[in-house]
C-alpha cells in the first residue's frame, strides 16, 4: 500500500537476506571480523517510498519507533549520495517496514541499498554498481551485497562477492522475542574466530555452520529455545548475528508442515528464495 498515493511517489522493494552459513575466518587489525558466508535473497521485503524534491531536503515521513529520522539508514544513504556526487536534488522518504529489526535479516542494510539504487536512477546519476557498493559499505557491512543484487559467496567484512547459484525453495523462519546486538556477539571471548577458509562453493549444509550461533545461544536463552524448538522438527540454523533461525526445503508443503508443528505462540513465517534483487537493473 502506498502511504502517499500520488503519481510523484515511487515504491521500491528492499528484500531481506539469510546467511545460509557464516564462518569467521579471521580478524582485521581494526577489530572487524573477516567472514565467509553465502547470502541468500528472500521475498520478505520492506517497501521504501520515494519522491524527488527540488529543494535538496531529505525528509523521512514516518520514522521507525526507536530510530531517529537522522539515524535511519535510508536518510543516511540519501545524504551520503548527495555528498559524494554534489547532487542538489532531495527526496521524501516513507517506509513500510515488514522485515523484523535486529533479526539478522539485514533489513536496515537493504533499505539503505534500495535508496542508493533508486536514487541513482531518480536523480539521474548513473553511478556504476561498484561505486555504489563502495559507498554502501560505509553504511553497513551488508549493504554492498544488496547492491550487488545476486545470491553470493561473500568474503572480507562483506565487500567481496562471488555470485553463486543457490537451490530454489522455501524457508521457515522463526523469530525469537529478543533483540540480539551484533557488536556483543562479535566481542564475545568464546567466539570461534579461526575457521579454516573454504573456496567459493555451492552451499553444503552438512559441512558448514554459523560460527555466531553458539555465542548468540549462550548469551540469549530465547535464541537457544527457538533453535531447539525448530531443530526438533527440521534442521535449524541461525542467520547473521541472530536472532532469527531458519530451516530450508525445496518443498513448500514440507515448510508448511514445519510451520504447523512449531509450538503455539512461536513467531514464525514462510519466505521463498529470490534469484535476483528486484532493483538489479538500476545499476550496471
Ligand atoms: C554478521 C552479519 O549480519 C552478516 O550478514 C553482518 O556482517 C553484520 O552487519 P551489520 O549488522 O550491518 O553490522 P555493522 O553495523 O556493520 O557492525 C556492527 C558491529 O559488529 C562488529 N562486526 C561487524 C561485522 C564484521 N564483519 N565484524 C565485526 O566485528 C563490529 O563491532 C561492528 O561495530
Ligand atoms: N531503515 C532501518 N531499518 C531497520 N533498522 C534500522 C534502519 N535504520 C537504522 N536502523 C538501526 O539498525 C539496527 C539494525 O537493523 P537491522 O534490522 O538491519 O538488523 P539486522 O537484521 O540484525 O541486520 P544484520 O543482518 O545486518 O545484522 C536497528 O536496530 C536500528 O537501530
Amino acid at each position: 500500500m502506498t502511504p502517499f498515493p500520488s503519481p510523484d511517489w515511487h515504491a521500491f522493494a528492499a528484500p531481506a537476506k539469510l546467511n545460509l552459513f557464516l564462518h569467521i575466518v579471521g580478524r582485521r587489525t581494526d577489530g572487524y571480523h573477516l567472514l565467509q558466508s553465502v547470502f541468500q535473497l528472500i521475498d520478505l521485503a520492506d517497501t521504501v517510498h520515494m519522491r524527488v524534491r527540488a529543494d535538496g531536503a531529505v525528509v523521512h515521513h514516518n520514522p521507525l519507533p526507536g530510530v531517529a529520522a537522522e539515524a535511519d539508514l535510508t536518510v543516511r544513504a540519501a545524504r551520503l549520495l548527495q555528498r559524494e556526487t554534489g547532487c542538489t536534488l532531495g527526496v521524501d522518504l516513507a517506509l513500510d517496514k515488514r522485515v523484523p529489526m535486529g533479526g539478522g535479516l539485514g533489513g536496515g542494510s537493504s533499505d539503505a541499498a534500495t535508496v542508493l539504487l533508486a536514487l541513482n536512477r531518480l536523480w539521474g546519476l548513473a553511478l556504476p554498481r561498484g561505486r555504489l557498493m563502495k559507498l554502501g559499505l560505509a553504511l553497513g557491512a551488508d549493504v554492498p551485497f544488496f547492491i550487488f543484487g545476486r545470491n553470493a559467496f561473500v568474503e572480507g567484512i562483506g565487500e567481496r562477492m562471488t555470485p553463486v547459484d543457490t537451490q530454489s525453495g522455501w524457508f521457515a523462519i522463526v523469530h525469537p522475542p529478543v533483540h540480539v546486538p551484533t557488536p556483543a556477539i562479535f566481542a564475545a571471548p568464546q567466539l570461534q574466530r579461526a575457521t579454516p577458509p573454504i573456496r567459493p562453493t555451492a552451499i553444503d549444509y552438512a559441512t558448514t555452520r554459523n560460527d555466531l550461533e553458539p555465542v548468540a545461544c549462550a548469551l540469549f536463552p530465547q535464541v537457544a529455545a527457538a533453535r531447539d524448538a525448530l531443530a526438533r522438527i527440521a534442521p535449524a540454523r541461525m542467520t547473521g548475528s541472530g536472532a532469527c533461525l531458519f530451516s530450508f526445503s525445496a518443498s513448500q508443503t514440507e515448510i508448511d508442515c514445519v510451520l504447523s508443528r512449531l509450538p503455539d505462540g512461536m513467531a514464525a513465517f514462510k519466505a521463498a528464495t529470490l534469484d535476483q534483487h528486484p532493483l538489479h537493473e538500476f545499476a550496471s
